[in-house]
């Protein structure tokens, strides 16, 4: 793997770095309420603990949300995605937007497809990649492709299997036959999303991603620069997701909460921004098969009360009814 790293101390540039002051297009209402609580903390779950399993399974009931420690990814690798990561946001505009998110399309560079549900921008920028990024980024680097490549390649393999392995985790306290879950090992869809929230001179006046649910299984992120991911608990209001070191973020994701017929629930987020330090973010997203029929196995089933919370779809429908609602979540969209 190509060269060593280094995270610049200076804020990325960016178009959104240009305004001294925030644009009437991205301030969000004062009766907004950005505050979150930083008292209270996410669960950590450590991979290599012999009881990680039930650990996860509490995590994932009480929150939808954790730290994960003990992953066994190399920190070098991490290091590399962000460096790559800088180094695309650092390119003017008009060379990223060679590489920009086509209509009808889900990867490509752009601002986050959540954002035409509201009247008011977001402060953020970001490129999805499904699959190899190998299309989108040879437009903006001719001759300079192959290490962003590689280390969006070799951050993707890594992420499956770590996931694949968290899947099969979260249901292992259901008791389901292994047999029944082979769909866990042959994802259905997976994808690296890099995003990045440019410092901001009034952060208090806007938001880096509003609140949403993620269409996935579950969704590994990584946080880097600065703080800023909130996730909202019912008894608490909104909890700040402190940097934890060489710990990546778990979220729940609206695919898990429908096959746990709603025991896990599909975590609740969104992202402030901060004046002082850029922040990026590795957001590493797994689905299923589009064929795949959500619906709770009988096992998860009778271990939630028999009824079914939701009413069934292939994931492939969800998929579509998601996108055209993606400020939803699962019990708005398929509760019963
Ligand atoms: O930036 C983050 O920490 C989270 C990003 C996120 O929620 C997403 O990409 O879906
Ligand atoms: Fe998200």
């Amino acid at each position: 793997m190509s060269p060593t790293p280094t995270i610049p101390s200076e804020p990325i540039p960016s178009e959104l770095n240009t305004f001294s002051s925030v644009p009437e297009s991205h301030v969000w209402s004062k009766t907004e309420d950005f505050a979150s609580n930083d008292q209270k903390s996410i669960p950590i779950v450590d991979l290599t603990d012999p009881n990680a399993s039930d650990i996860l399974g509490q995590a994932c009931e009480s929150w939808g949300i954790f730290q994960l420690t003990g992953h066994g990814i190399p920190e070098e690798l991490v290091e590399q995605v962000v460096f790559q990561a800088q180094r695309f946001f650092a390119l003017p505009t008009d060379q990223k937007m060679k590489a920009a998110r086509l209509p009808g399309d889900i990867a490509g560079y752009g601002v986050s497809p959540l954002s035409k549900f509201y009247d008011k921008g977001f402060w953020n920028e970001g490129i999805t990649m499904m699959g190899s990024p190998l299309d989108h980024v040879k437009k903006v680097w001719p001759d300079d492709y192959q290490q962003f490549c590689d280390a969006m390649e070799e951050y993707r393999a890594k992420m499956t299997e770590l996931a694949t392995t968290l899947a099969n985790l979260a249901f292992s306290s259901f008791n389901v036959a292994e047999e029944k879950l082979q769909w866990l090992n042959t994802p259905g869809y997976a994808g690296v999303h890099l995003n990045h929230y440019p410092p901001c001179p009034n952060p208090d006046r806007t938001i880096g991603l509003a609140a949403h649910t993620d269409n996935t299984l579950l969704t590994i992120v990584h946080q880097s620069g600065a703080d800023g991911l909130q996730v909202f608990e019912k008894s608490v209001g909104w909890v700040l997701v402190k940097p934890v070191k060489g710990a990546f973020i778990i979220n729940v994701g609206d695919v898990l909460e429908v096959l746990s017929n709603g025991r896990y629930p599909s975590a609740l987020h969104r992202v402030m921004v901060n004046q002082a330090l850029p922040r990026i973010s590795v957001a590493y997203y797994i689905g299923v098969g589009p064929d795949l029929e959500l619906s709770p196995p009988d096992e998860v089933l009778e271990y939630t009360g028999g009824i079914k919370r939701y009413r069934s779809m292939p994931a492939g429908e969800y998929m579509g009814l998601k996108l055209k609602n993606l400020d939803q979540n699962p019990v708005s969209l398929l509760g019963i």
